[in-house]
């Protein structure tokens, strides 16, 4: 039998995840940091010649102890933002255990406590690595305090390292093949695999990461998904080390890649419990929770006509992105699209600009919003994320918005500021806690103040010392009304948004002023408003300008004046026509800049 050890690192950004996977695959693999960096950029090269796309978030490493035994230690990435992490629990439903690496400069901060709790909840062996001890201002001693009095986990088995400089590291692996468990589960069994993760692949088709808990896997093995009952054949598989080595088999407690054989996405595979055709087993293995998006906003293709290739590459994202929402949209505005729903707005920065970078499609988005509950007079509930399908205000009973719990940990020196700030932003304290030197607190706070800008603001006033993690609590009855903004007398659909009625004339005066600010002047005034039920609250106007590109050309030089033109209509196409006004896609993105000049 093989010693296997699966594992995940945890830990809050910048603690040093990465570097320390790259000290332990370097530290396993006998590799020169040089020879590792030849090793990961030929693997790269290799897949970028053939258009493939690398997605090793999971890496197998050989362990030799000094007793010469051999162990296979299987680690499972997880990324580290706040808006991932429900990819974090993924990545550990797949292991036994986690290393916990807390920076020792820093100490404890919100997401390495979220981080452990789920570790906790899946009843993972935990290990605590205190890393960076090479810098003069680490402090291990009051990072072990704290993991004893904050996270409450014993701390005897705690390593410390320096990821950097290598120091510590032969004493954590020693660590993890002693402490972390054998996998359980028996090769005789009939097969059962977890698919953690699953993402498309331009040569091979549909690729998955899989977990085994029992049984084997071999290939042209015929398998069955056990819940949707589809049936694939398994074309070729593997491990990453970190390069994609084929194997001839998996056993049950590896983590591998495989190759369906299947170019058709119909499905989501993320999550699912993989068994044998042939032997089936009928259980299901524990599914991940499925996360619900927290902002929604319609993305919609700069060129219509690309609109079929959109769909189909927002199809291939949703292979291993199970949280983004997609449903079609359709705009008076902007034509069709999809209302997307996102966990936050970097997930929806990341959708963009993967769409963009991988796929070439431009996308033009509306302004985020949160999902709001109204109740209607015939006392049905409408669920409502998007502000455009607002009903007409004489059916609604009640609007109620969602209220986020937020876990707030700081310095304390910043505590005054922050309490000040989550009072700005219509929020209400539940607990307030002092440690030694730190502070946690707890705050409800509506979810659509949140979404925007809070975490940045924090970090501003914490100097990036501030740390937060959030979750949906419940909906609540809210003084909500929607504003739609007009330009040149046109109601643009897609600029609607909800807001609490005390901020809405101050929002609306400042909504209006930055698309006045991002409009180009037209041959005509163009008057911007801001409009409740149809009643004008604010209006400013764009002054006409007759900008003559050939003025300048006096004399009479056709080429150049047919250039200058051609020019001109090249600068209009960057931006959408809406009657007789050429819009810029920035617009549509206003209700950012009005935050950001707050
Ligand atoms: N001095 C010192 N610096 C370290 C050590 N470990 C990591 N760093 C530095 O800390 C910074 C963050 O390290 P990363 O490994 O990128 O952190 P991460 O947790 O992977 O960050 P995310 O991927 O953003 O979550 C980098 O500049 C590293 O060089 C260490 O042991 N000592």
């Amino acid at each position: 039998m093989k010693n296997i050890r699966n594992f995940s690192i945890i830990a809050h950004i910048d603690h040093g995840k990465t570097t320390l996977s790259d000290r332990l695959i370097q530290k396993c693999n006998g590799l020169t940091k040089r020879e590792m960096f030849n090793q990961v950029l030929d693997s790269m090269d290799l897949e970028r010649e053939r258009g493939i796309t690398i997605k090793a978030q999971s890496v197998t490493l050989k362990y030799i102890d000094k007793n010469k035994k051999i162990f296979f230690l299987n680690f499972i990435d997880t990324p580290g933002h706040v808006n991932f992490s429900h990819e974090v629990f993924r990545s550990l439903s797949a292991c036994e255990g986690v290393l916990l690496v807390i920076d020792t400069t820093q100490g404890i901060e919100a997401q390495t406590i979220a981080h452990c709790n789920y570790a906790q909840k899946l009843n993972l062996t935990i290990l605590p690595v205190l890393n960076k001890i090479d810098l003069p201002n680490s402090n291990p001693k009051k990072v072990l305090e704290d993991i004893k009095n904050i996270i409450k986990i014993p701390i005897q088995d705690a390593v410390q390292c320096s990821a950097k400089t290598g120091q510590g590291i032969s004493e954590l692996l020693k660590k993890i093949v002693q402490i972390i468990p054998q996998p359980s589960g028996n090769v005789q069994n009939s097969l059962q695999a977890l698919i953690i993760d699953s993402w498309f692949d331009k040569y091979f088709g549909i690729v998955s990461l899989i977990r085994i808990k029992n049984g084997s896997l071999k290939k042209k093995d015929k398998i069955l998904i056990i819940r949707t009952k589809k049936i694939y054949i398994i074309e070729n598989l593997g491990i990453f080390t970190p390069k994609r080595m084929p194997k001839d088999k998996l056993y049950n407690g590896e983590v591998g890649w495989i190759i369906f054989g299947s170019k058709k996405i119909d499905t989501t595979l993320v999550g699912e419990t993989i068994t044998s055709y042939k032997n089936p087993s009928n259980t299901l293995l524990p599914k991940f929770k499925k996360i619900k998006p927290k902002i929604y906003a319609g993305l919609f293709p700069f060129e219509p006509k690309k609109y079929i290739l959109f769909r189909d590459a927002l199809n291939k994202l949703k292979l291993n992105d199970i949280s983004l929402f997609t449903e079609p949209d359709n705009s008076k505005i902007l034509g069709f699209g999809f209302r997307c729903g996102f966990l936050g707005l970097l997930h929806m920065e990341i959708v963009q600009s993967r769409l963009e970078r991988e796929y070439n499609i431009k996308v033009i988005s509306t302004a985020p919003t949160v999902i709001y509950e109204i109740l209607l007079k015939n006392n049905q509930i409408l669920l409502l994320d998007n502000p455009s399908k607002f009903p007409k205000l004489d059916t609604i009973k009640e609007i109620r918005e969602p209220l986020a719990i937020c876990h707030i940990l700081t310095p304390i020196k910043y505590v005054g500021e922050i309490i000040k700030i989550c009072i700005q932003k219509r929020g209400t304290q539940q607990k307030i806690i002092y440690h030694d030197t730190c502070v946690s607190m707890s705050y409800i706070i509506p979810l659509s103040e949140i979404i925007l800008d809070f975490f940045d603001q924090l970090k501003t006033i914490s100097s990036g010392y501030a740390s937060l993690e959030y979750k949906f609590k419940k909906f609540k009855k809210s003084d909500l009304v929607k504003i739609d903004i007009l330009i040149n007398h046109i109601k643009i659909d897609s600029l609607s948004m909800i807001q609490h009625k005390k901020n809405a004339l101050k929002n609306s005066k400042k909504i209006i002023e930055v698309i006045k600010k991002i409009m180009p002047r037209h041959q005509f005034n163009i008057p911007i408003q801001a409009s409740i039920s149809n009643t004008i609250i604010a209006r400013t106007t764009i002054k006409q300008l007759r900008k003559n590109v050939i003025e300048k050309c006096y004399g009479g030089d056709i080429s150049r004046k047919k250039k200058l033109l051609k020019q001109q209509k090249k600068g209009k196409k960057k931006m959408k026509q809406i009657g007789n006004v050429n819009i810029p896609q920035e617009v549509f993105f206003s209700i950012f800049q009005m935050n950001k000049n707050k």
